[in-house]
């Protein structure tokens, strides 16, 4: 790592994803620093899940390039697993393992992960440490997500809709959680607008696969002329929040 030219945590150039009969990604370039909570928001079928899952190496981009504290996602794969924590929207994990099962097998990927106790404790699931997976609620088994992510105390974290179907005071405290990694680089997609306010130093406004806007979310309420984060992005994308793509 040189000294002098602080490089962005995370470096996306000209990302785009072609599917058959759709660019899903058409041109996003971000420049994220260590250490920021930096929010992508937009519509439904925007374009954000793909986005992060090409960041994470999920997904393989059409064009464009993405480095992760200087690495590929696809050719320093092992390495990225060692700094990168990701909670996706779908978490495909062994239904029949509990709690403690696969807090342990997150746990043996990484070098100096979490304990046991703390990541359950983290979620508020230490009661819960003898469940399957299935049998876990909605709620439950969002926040084992959260906590799968973190477990590694990675670098770099990405929650892809990280409150989701909490409760209020579930929601609170994840927040609380995420306000605690200020070392850490974190990508955080939401359609809330309270937890992009509160969480994020920056926030990418995506439409149709593109960035239209970009700024802290006081500089996007200033760009739009609006009093809330809600209206700015109902301006800015002349939508509103809940809009499905098929519906602009
Ligand atoms: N595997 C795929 N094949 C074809 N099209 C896809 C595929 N995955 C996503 N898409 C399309 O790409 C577009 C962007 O999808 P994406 O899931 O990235 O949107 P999003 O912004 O995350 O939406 P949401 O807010 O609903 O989660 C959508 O039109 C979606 O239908």
């Amino acid at each position: 790592m040189t000294q002098q030219t602080p490089r962005p945590a995370i470096d996306v150039q000209h990302l785009v994803k072609r599917y058959k009969h759709k660019t899903a990604v058409d041109g996003i370039s971000l420049e994220i620093g260590a250490g920021e909570t930096f929010g992508i928001l937009g519509t439904n079928g925007a374009g954000k899940t793909t986005t992060v899952e090409m960041i994470a190496g999920l997904r393989r981009p059409s064009e464009g390039s993405v480095r992760i504290l200087g690495l590929d996602p696809f050719t320093d794969r092992a390495q990225v697993r060692q700094i990168l924590g990701v909670q996706l929207q779908q978490a495909y994990l062994h239904g029949s393992l509990t709690c403690r099962e696969l807090v342990d097998l997150y746990r043996s990927f990484y070098p100096d992960p979490l304990s046991t106790e703390k990541a359950l404790s983290m979620v508020e699931l230490t009661e819960k440490h003898k469940t399957k997976f299935d049998d876990l609620s909605g709620g439950q088994m969002q926040r084992l997500s959260i906590a799968l992510a973190l477990i590694g105390q990675p670098r770099v974290v990405i929650l892809d809709e990280l409150t989701t179907g909490l409760d209020p005071k579930a929601r609170r405290r994840v927040w609380g959680t995420i306000e605690s990694l200020t070392d850490q680089t974190v990508i955080l997609v939401s359609h809330a607008m309270d937890e992009v306010e509160r969480l994020c130093d920056r926030v990418a406004l995506i439409d149709e696969g593109r960035v239209i806007a970009q700024g802290s979310p006081h500089d996007l309420r200033e760009q739009a002329g609006a009093p809330t984060l809600e209206d700015a992005f109902v301006s800015l994308t002349g939508r509103d929040v809940h809009d499905d793509e098929e519906d602009a």
